[in-house]
């Protein structure tokens, strides 16, 4: 602008002030009186449109006077000075304008608003990179705290905390969309009960936004009509002011909205909508993020749930009934316990049972099979190794311990390692630390430690071959399971059990066991404990066809046991026993062939009628299949 002479003190002052204040109202309080009687004018005053009313920012020599409400609206409309008999008033920008009264040299005034302007301009950039820093780092406070959330609906709460806190509203939600439904459900929704409120997704001004994408601000006279009085007649809340924002995922998906209600003092400004944008970007991850992490940890918990439903201690004989008593009370605490029985009695059911039965049951169960591990690499199994350890540590790999880490670790066989891994064993328990072999950093671990063994521990301790001090700390407590025989109807009970579930996964309806072999069963000697009923059953489920498992069907008891065992399984005189082997050896073969007469005639050395004709003397059914043919 060209400037007269007399034109400088002001332009000074304008100049001088404008670097000293960092708001506009300190730069005007300064500036105002000075530039009055510099001018001079009889009152100045500078005015922001916020409507429907002007706003006065700061004035001088204005006594009781009104602002030129008309002649400055006259100004911005027409970008320029606009005149009346006693004022003139300028537009500064940005909604503000100046007025002066009793002024007549509008050349003057212009420059002096000109350079106003600029001053304004300049306080107005400074205070808001310095709004805009200060906003950032408040941001950044808030998403950093969101971080350390991992569940939604702490996480919508301080969302809703930090927009209120940060627009100065009087309350905030997030409305996420439920786009199968074409809902959107507000939360937290103070005042609703179960503190959701769900609505449309086409109502009000959330609506709008969503569907649009864009923001949106009411009140103070801007489209107040469009405030949705359901949602407030629902939640008993009056709303004067909104501003609502998108909440938009960073591959643009529109989540929902954003909206804070009631600006405590004015209204919402261009400012608050560029902060709440910028927060609903950080929500938008935050909140993908929790979601995603919830859907995985309910998809854990209804996995850890599956597992422990899947696993039956089946059993009422006092000796089971004892062990799940014994159970139920140590299993949420930290104890050692170690677990006693002849193979296939149960150990690791047993260790899994009381796993699922503590609070570490989230958390991993990790089962090391002592004796299937050779001892050279029994330590890089359990404690992990470092890359080029030794030949084959091609990687870094954890060993079972931080696997387990939290968790529960089965050491199954125990009685089966070395001394010198009973020694790193006893150590790592006492430290609660491993290090990895060819690694120098020690790894707390947090364990809980089952072991079992079917050996007799003390004995190996009396003959130096166990040590006194690990058998002392894993055998805090000892949970002892009896060999199958000796649980009487239990044989029954998990007979049915594992027919049923064999049958149920083939999609068969499950037969029923006769009476006379059920009392086989009970009277078999059941070397091979549980796993071995098991194995009949699921080879029952396979091989049989009937709705009745009958006494013969039970030759498929496996004859895995000594041969004392096997002739246990004879009775009675010796044709008997003649003709139980019989019995027993024909459904075998038959078995051994798969069903296949000739074959087993073959193997048996008879021809395929002679054998149909020894099965009928023996009291076997035949189902009529020599007559059908076979093959
Ligand atoms: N009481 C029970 N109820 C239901 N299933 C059982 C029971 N006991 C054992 N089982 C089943 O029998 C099989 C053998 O059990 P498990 O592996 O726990 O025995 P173990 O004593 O650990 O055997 P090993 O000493 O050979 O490792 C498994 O399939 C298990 O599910």
């Amino acid at each position: 602008m060209a400037q007269s002479a007399d034109q400088i003190p002001l332009l000074r002052l304008l100049l001088a002030s404008s670097g000293r204040h960092d708001t506009l109202k300190g730069l005007l309080d300064e500036v105002l009186p000075e530039a009055r009687e510099l001018l001079p004018a009889a009152s100045l005053v500078v005015v922001h449109s916020n409507p429907p009313k002007w706003e006065v920012q700061s004035a001088s020599g204005m006594g009781e006077r009104q602002v030129p409400a008309e002649l400055v609206a006259d100004a911005i409309d027409r970008d320029g000075v606009a005149a009346s008999a006693d004022w003139l008033a300028a537009p500064l920008g940005e909604g503000y304008a100046i007025a002066a009264r009793g002024l007549s040299d509008q050349a003057a005034f212009r420059q002096f608003a000109e350079g106003l302007a600029a001053a304004d301009r300049s306080v107005l950039g400074r205070q808001r990179r310095e709004h805009r820093i200060r906003r950032l780092e408040t941001i950044l406070e808030i998403t950093h705290a969101w971080r350390q959330t991992n569940s939604m609906e702490a996480l919508l709460k301080a969302m809703a905390e930090a927009a209120t806190e940060l627009l100065q509203g009087d309350r905030a939600s997030i409305f996420l969309w439920d786009r199968p439904k074409h809902e959107l459900v507000g939360r937290p929704a103070l005042g609703v009960k179960g503190n959701e409120l769900r609505i449309p997704d086409d109502s009000g001004i959330v609506g709008q936004v969503i569907h649009s994408g864009e923001p949106r601000r009411v009140g103070g006279g801007l489209g107040d009509e469009q405030i949705d009085r359901d949602v407030d007649r629902s939640t008993g809340y009056t709303t004067h002011s909104i501003l609502c924002v998108p909440l938009l995922a960073p591959n643009g998906r529109c989540l929902g909205a954003f909206e804070v209600l009631n600006k405590r003092q004015g209204h919402f400004t261009d400012d608050d909508e560029r902060g709440l944008i910028e927060l609903a970007a950080h929500a938008a991850v935050a909140l993908q993020n929790t979601q995603e992490f919830e859907e995985l940890l309910t998809k854990h918990q209804q996995l850890v749930a599956e597992a422990a439903q899947g696993l039956q201690l089946i059993g009422e004989s006092p000796a089971v009934e004892a062990v799940r008593s014994t159970i139920r009370r140590i299993a949420d605490t930290d104890l050692a316990i170690l677990i006693l029985g002849d193979n296939g009695t149960g150990k690791e059911v047993v260790a899994r049972s009381i796993h699922y039965l503590s609070r570490r049951r989230e958390q991993p169960f990790i089962a090391v099979n002592c004796a299937a591990i050779a001892e050279t690499l029994l330590e890089s199994e359990l404690f992990g190794h470092e890359k080029g350890a030794f030949t084959d540590a091609r990687e870094s790999r954890p060993g079972k311990f931080e696997l387990a880490s939290g968790g529960t670790l089965f050491l199954d066989e125990i009685g089966d390692m070395s001394l010198g891994g009973q020694a790193k064993l006893l150590r790592v328990l006492e430290d609660k630390t491993v290090v990895r072999v060819g690694g120098s950093t020690p790894i707390h671990t947090e364990v809980r430690i089952l072991a079992a063994t079917n050996q007799d521990l003390s004995a190996m301790v009396r003959a130096k071959r166990f040590r006194e001090d690990l058998f002392f700390r894993l055998n805090v407590v000892s949970l002892e399971l009896p060999p199958l025989r000796e649980r009487g109807e239990d044989v029954l009970r998990l007979a049915d059990h594992f027919l049923q579930t064999f049958c149920r996964s083939m999609g068969r309806k499950t037969p029923k066991f006769s009476a006379a072999a059920r009392k086989r069963l009970l009277a078999h000697n059941w070397p091979g404990n549980v796993r071995e009923l098991r194995n009949l059953a699921e080879r029952l489920a396979y091989l049989t066809t009937g709705d009745v498992v009958e006494v013969d069907d039970l030759v498929l008891i496996e004859s895995s046991g000594s041969d004392a065992d096997r002739l246990a399984e004879f009775e009675g005189s010796l044709a008997d026993a003649t003709r139980d082997f019989q019995q027993h050896y024909i459904r075998k073969t038959i078995d051994g062939s798969r069903g296949n007469m000739s074959s087993a005639a073959k193997r048996l050395g008879l021809h395929r009628s002679n054998l149909y004709r020894k099965m009928r003397q023996l009291g076997m059914a035949t189902d009529g299949a020599e007559d059908e043919g076979d093959e």
